[in-house]
């Protein structure tokens, strides 16, 4: 027989609290995927491929944007009216595809089963279409790993805009005071800033300024660096400030 007390104890070990990732540049490196499929999409408008590098000043925004910004990079703007069919061809070849040449970034397995074996949840808040995060995640045996995976289609209202990552927080039976989000790129800094959570910005991902910039409260090069004392530092407000 457990006590209430050792009941509690458990709860609260189960729930310590939350880390939220970003996907795309964060948990997984998709960028042959993204790039692939994106050529394959403004292909269909005669239009030259775009390069890795490209993808850094496309993505972020979901696909509509990214498709947006590939055709008017490679000199031929589209109108509203013609991105629907774009965008329906993107997600057609991306599905299919998955996982593609998709992983997880280096470390990133082993940090994430730390994390949940001292009790912490995990749950992502992506900018990609719900439908295309959770099939990827799914495809990559990763789903078990998340309380919540929410896209920039889940919500009216999607990164930088805080409601998105208080949303996810809340789907996942998280609390606000008690979250740390790391991410890539300047929506995922902003988020953060914006829900007044604290930050890990990760310099692997599509950023087309070095993330140092974006003022993140913790920057960290590898997985091996997101242990369960830097995260509990940061929720402490103690994390010592990135020197930029
Ligand atoms: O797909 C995108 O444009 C952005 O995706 P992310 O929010 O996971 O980086
Ligand atoms: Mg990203």
């Amino acid at each position: 027989m457990t006590t209430a007390r050792e009941n509690a104890g458990q709860a609260l070990l189960k729930n310590k609290g939350l880390v939220v990732f970003d996907l795309d540049g964060t948990l997984l490196d998709t960028h042959v995927d993204l790039v692939e499929s994106l050529n394959y999409t403004i292909a269909a408008l005669d239009l030259e491929p775009v390069t890795y590098d490209d993808l850094t000043h496309l993505v972020g925004q979901g696909a509509r944007v990214m498709i947006e910004r590939a055709c008017k990079l490679q000199g031929k703007p589209i109108s509203q009216e013609e991105l629907p069919a774009l965008v329906e061809r993107f997600v057609v070849h991306y599905s299919a595809n998955m996982p593609g040449h998709t992983e997880p970034y280096p470390g990133l397995v082993a940090a994430m089963d730390r994390l949940k074996a001292s009790g912490y949840r995990l749950a992502v808040c992506t900018n990609k279409l719900e439908g295309l995060a959770t099939g990827l995640i799914e495809k990559l045996g990763l789903t078990h790993y998340f309380d919540a995976i929410t896209g920039g289609d889940t919500f009216e209202h999607r990164k930088p805009d805080a409601r998105h990552l208080t949303g996810t927080i809340e789907r996942a039976g998280g609390n606000v005071s008690r979250t740390v989000m790391v991410g890539d790129s300047i929506n995922d800094i902003a988020v953060a800033k914006n829900a007044e959570v604290p930050s890990i910005a990760v310099p692997f991902g599509y950023s087309d300024v070095p993330v140092s910039s974006l003022d993140p409260d913790v920057l960290i090069t590898h997985y091996d660096e997101l242990t369960v004392e830097l995260v509990e530092s940061l929720l402490k407000g103690s994390a010592a400030k990135v020197a930029v």
